[in-house]
């Protein structure tokens, strides 16, 4: 009973930008996790196996995989949990998956930035997205690892050395800096947060996230004081998630809830759903000599769809959307960087 209650609440939840979907067995989608015992691998796979968007869930991580399955194979919905251990069974892992979504690495600890794991999560996604390059080639690819600002281009010199690089199946998932933006402007403003949208556009670390509150909906106006606030504090909403964690990790159940937000949508494009719409970080010419950018795009398919690009910025919006440019340069040199030197 909970269970069909979670599920049927996340379902609306997540259909919050499209029209409902009606799930028969031919549109449900493979869908693997890698990292799947981790903070945020756990509650993800939980959430993805109540959904009956998913008709198969592959779990991996070099820890525990095949006792998180068992645990959640036991959940009475259809998806059929298989899970797998280590380098080994990488390859099975991978094997026939429409979508593999990749929470696998280190998080960060107080007085760390994201970019401080680069040197541990380079290796590891890169390790990763080959598996599934090799095995499941047209796969869509989420990453939620970080430092995404560099993972992405990571994951895409993997896959060009491959030779199987589609960008519309690419993206750095950055769904969560736009439920945090959601839910902080629609505290400030009393609003429902789950009628409340804000974009997020740029990266997803400082000050590559660009909140972009003048597009709001519904619109919402703030004296520049307020606005600073509310900016640095969607900006920073990572840190202050790590601060009060106090050493144990970052965010995990709120990325989770991203993360399979974002997987749902990608679950509906797949099979048809029209007019999918998403912010992701994915290889992009919306801001010319910056070569990865999250701003929003329609789904379909066969992946990206549409770049809809950033729309109208106000003169804050210009000004953050500059700061970002050269530090988000610098993140994706060093992730194309990493593959060239490998
Ligand atoms: N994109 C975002 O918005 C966002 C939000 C939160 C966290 N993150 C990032 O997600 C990552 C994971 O965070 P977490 O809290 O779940 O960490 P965690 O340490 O709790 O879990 C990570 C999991 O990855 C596994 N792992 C390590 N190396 C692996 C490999 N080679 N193959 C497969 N699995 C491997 C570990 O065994 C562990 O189970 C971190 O890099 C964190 O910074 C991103
Ligand atoms: O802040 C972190 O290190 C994790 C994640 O990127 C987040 O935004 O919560």
């Amino acid at each position: 009973m909970l269970s069909r209650f979670v599920s049927s609440q996340l379902l609306n939840t997540v259909s919050k930008n499209g029209k409902q979907f009606s799930t028969s067995a031919k549109n449900k989608a493979r869908v693997a996790v890698a990292g799947a015992s981790g903070g945020i691998g756990q509650p993800l796979s939980l959430l993805l196996k109540q959904s009956p968007l998913v008709s198969e869930l592959s779990l991996y991580d070099i820890v525990h995989a095949p006792g998180v399955a068992a645990d959640l194979s036991h959940i009475e919905t259809k998806a059929k949990v298989t899970g797998y251990n280590g380098n080994e069974q990488m390859a099975d892992a991978f094997k026939n998956v429409d979508i593999v979504v990749i929470p696998a690495g280190v998080p960060r600890k107080p007085g760390m930035t994201r970019d401080d794991l680069f040197n541990t999560n380079a290796s590891i996604v890169a390790s990763i997205v080959k598996a599934v390059g090799e095995n499941s080639p047209k796969a869509f690819i989420a990453i939620i690892s970080n430092p995404v600002n560099s993972t992405v281009p990571i994951a895409a010199e993997v896959l060009k050395k491959l030779g199987v690089y589609d960008p519309k199946r690419l993206f750095g998932v950055t769904t969560l800096d736009i439920v945090r933006a959601n839910t902080f402007i629609a505290e400030a403003k009393g609003l429902d947060p789950a009628t409340t949208h804000v974009p997020v556009i740029g990266g997803h670390s400082g000050v590559t996230i660009i909140p972009v509150i003048s597009q709001a909906k519904p619109s919402v106006s703030f004296p520049q004081p307020e606005l600073d606030k509310l900016t640095v504090r969607i900006q920073e909403a990572g840190t202050e998630v790590v601060k009060a964690k106090a050493g144990a990790g970052s965010a995990t159940l709120s990325m989770a809830y991203a993360g399979a937000k974002f997987t749902f949508s990608l679950a509906k494009a797949l099979h048809g759903e029209s007019n999918v719409q998403e912010i992701s970080y994915i290889e992009s010419d919306v801001v010319p000599g910056v070569k990865y950018f999250s701003s929003p795009i329609i789904l379909g398919k066969n992946g990206v769809e549409k770049n809809l690009g950033l729309g109208t910025l106000s003169d804050f919006e210009k000004k953050l959307l500059e700061t970002a440019i050269p530090e988000l340069q610098k993140n994706i040199k060093k992730g194309e960087e990493f593959v060239a030197k490998s």
